[in-house]
This record gives C-alpha cells, sequence and structure tokens, in this order.
C-alpha cells in the first residue's frame, strides 16, 4: 500500500505506513490518541464492529483495506479461485455493521474490480486491489472537501450551527461531511460557530466532533442531547446540519439516534436541516426509510461508560443506533454534486446517475 502523506494538520482517522494501516483508536479520544496497527481483514473487521473506527465514509475506507490485507493472503494461483475466496473476505466484513451503506458500497467496488479482471493473473488481482482501496481512500477527503463547496453558501456569516454525532474528518478518510461544509464555510471567511449534540450513549458530540473542531480553532459549544430544543426555542441555533449513514431513494436519512428527534424541533421552529452525504450514501434500491436496517447495539453501552456503572443491573434496555429522519423535515440534502431539495426522488436519481 502507497504511503499517503502524514500532515499532522490534516485529521486522519487512518493512515497508511510500510504496508499497515493504522487507524486512530477513537473509542479513547479525546483524553488518549492512540494508534493501533491493522494487517489483516479479520483485525479490521473486529475494529469496525467495535467502533475503534466508526463514521459511515470511514467505514467504507477501512472495509477497502480490509479487503485488500484478506485478499494479499489468499494463496492460489487460480483468478477463479482467487474471487470465490475474495468474496468470503468481503462477506466477513459486510457482517460487522448493517446500516451504513458505504460499507457495502466499497465492499461492492473491490468486489467489482476483482470480478471485471478475472483476466488477470491473482498478483495482477492483489496489486489492483491494492490500488483500489487507496482510490477509495483518496477519493473519499476530495469529495468531502467538494461537498463542502457545494454547501457553504448555505451557511451564513455569523451562523451558529447545531450539529449532531460526528459527521467531521474523524467518520471519514478526511476532512468530513456535515463538519466539511462548516470547515468550508471557515475557509470562505466566515464566523461560523457550532453547537455540538454530546449525541448520547456513544458520545461521538462530545468526544470527536468537540475535540476536532478545537483542534481547528472553530468555535464549539458542547450540550446535551435534551437541550437543543431549548437553544431553538431562544433562539441561538440558526441552522441544523448533520451527516447521514443511508438515504432511501426518495430522501428518507438514517443517521445517529436522536437525529430524527433534532428535525422534529427544527421543524417545529421553522429552522433549516440539513444533510450531508457522499453520493455513497445515496440507496436507490430502498423506496423509503421504512426498509433500511437500523443497528441495535449492546446495552452496555447505556448502563455504563467504561466502567463506571450508571443503571441498575440487570436493566431492560433498547439500543437502537440510528434513527431515520422522513424526507419532509429535511430542507436539503448536500452531496458533492450539489444540493438537492424538494422532490428527493428525482434529485437523487439524477446525483447517483452522476457518479
Ligand atoms: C460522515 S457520516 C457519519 C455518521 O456515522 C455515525 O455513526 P457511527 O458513529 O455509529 O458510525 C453517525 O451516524 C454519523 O452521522
Amino acid at each position: 500500500m502507497s504511503t499517503c502523506p502524514i500532515d499532522d494538520r490534516v485529521i486522519r482517522p487512518i493512515r497508511f505506513i510500510a504496508g499497515q494501516c493504522q487507524m486512530i483508536d477513537q473509542r479513547l479520544l479525546p483524553v488518549e490518541e492512540v494508534w493501533l496497527t491493522y494487517t489483516t481483514y479479520q483485525e479490521v473487521a473486529e475494529a469496525i464492529r467495535t467502533m475503534v473506527v466508526r463514521g459511515a465514509p470511514a467505514i467504507g475506507v477501512a472495509a477497502a483495506i480490509g479487503a485488500w490485507f484478506g485478499a494479499r493472503d489468499i494463496e492460489t494461483e487460480s483468478s477463479w479461485d482467487f474471487f470465490q475466496e475474495f468474496e468470503k473476505v468481503c462477506a466477513v466484513l459486510a457482517a460487522t455493521r448493517p446500516t451504513a451503506v458505504n460499507l457495502f458500497w466499497a465492499l461492492e467496488r473491490m468486489k467489482h474490480f476483482a470480478q471485471s479482471n478475472l483476466d488477470r493473473s491473482v498478483m495482477e488481482l492483489k496489486i489492483g486491489l491494492e490500488y483500489e482501496a487507496l482510490a477509495i481512500t483518496q477519493e473519499d477527503e476530495k469529495i468531502n472537501r467538494q461537498m463542502g463547496q457545494q454547501g457553504e453558501s448555505l451557511l451564513a456569516d455569523g451562523a451558529r450551527v447545531l450539529t449532531h454525532c460526528n459527521a467531521g474528518a474523524l467518520a471519514t478518510a478526511a476532512y468530513g461531511t456535515a463538519l466539511g461544509v462548516i470547515r468550508a464555510a471557515v475557509e470562505a471567511g466566515k464566523k461560523i460557530s457550532v453547537i455540538a449534540d454530546e449525541t448520547r450513549p456513544f458520545l461521538q458530540g462530545a468526544r470527536l466532533t468537540a475535540w476536532e473542531l478545537q483542534k481547528d480553532n472553530i468555535p464549539v459549544t458542547l450540550i446535551c442531547d435534551n437541550m437543543a430544543g431549548y437553544l431553538m426555542s431562544q433562539g441561538e441555533i440558526d441552522c441544523v446540519i448533520v451527516g447521514a449513514d443511508r438515504i432511501a431513494a426518495n430522501g428518507d436519512v438514517a443517521n445517529k439516534i436522536g437525529t430524527y428527534t433534532v428535525a422534529v424541533l427544527a421543524k417545529e421552529h421553522n429552522i433549516p436541516f440539513y444533510v450531508a452525504a457522499p453520493v455513497s450514501t445515496i440507496d436507490l434500491s430502498l423506496n423509503d426509510g421504512t426498509q433500511i436496517p437500523i443497528e441495535e447495539r449492546d446495552g452496555r453501552e447505556i448502563t455504563h461508560y467504561k466502567d463506571l456503572q450508571l443503571a441498575p443491573e440487570g436493566i431492560t434496555v433498547r439500543n437502537p443506533a440510528f434513527d431515520v429522519t422522513p424526507s419532509r423535515l429535511i430542507t436539503a440534502i448536500i452531496t458533492e454534486h450539489g444540493v438537492i431539495s424538494g422532490n428527493y426522488q428525482s434529485g437523487l436519481e439524477k446525483t447517483v446517475n452522476q457518479r
């Protein structure tokens, strides 16, 4: 794997050094910055499952790298046998988390590359898959910067922007989706301040968004999730911008649990609600959001914070990690190809066909 230039000024959760993949352990941020090294697809699958790496585009990038690791270790001279084994590798990675379609998009792209080149030798397939994984990684950063340029005009100078979860550089290869739009507005010279929902139970807002924005010197105020409505009622929020894990053909959006709540509150207060997501997050195979699989995670994420017990032993817990925001609550969807609003069905189809 070629080495990506390490520019410490740019936050990247995944990096390559000497053919190995290193990922920052996002479970330990913001207190510790620990980089873990990965060399096998099984290790990468576990990193996705346990949220060492998380965020729709970032787990797509991680899955592509994991698939390349798996391909590299397949021992056969038959390209057909190689492809059959490679499909098994991809199946293991696909089983890690069900909601973010970027994971499946990246794996399908890797499988399509291999299946389209079965006339090549196994060695050529392995080299090609390495560069396909690198391309997915490098394209993601470029797409996020394009998305930022498409969306920054929606943020007025002086805007106070509410975010939910982390749709920043840590959720992507670099730059971020929702936070990428914010970064682009700041780079355009606008004074933007962010109000970040802490986003229980995994606290992506408190631990990751706050950390990212502080590093970039972008003003950020942290709030509990249950404070967003009050701040809106006091006129302290000008707009909302969030990421997405899967967008259905009609514009319904699956995103971190609590996003739907924020969208309803924004509608109540006539506050613009924006979603920023790359085309790889759009899933036209699903007519609407009711068909999006919602991940249910371990209840311990709610009853404990690390080793601190927060609830009675044996309490019954629900822990859906995502919810679905109906398109009627969404003001616009920002992609790298442009801003979509109104008739999402046709707008999303046109955008996907531009890919
Ligand atoms: C750039 S979109 C990231 C998206 O993924 C997050 O979920 P998780 O932290 O569980 O992977 C959240 O839904 C973000 O909006």
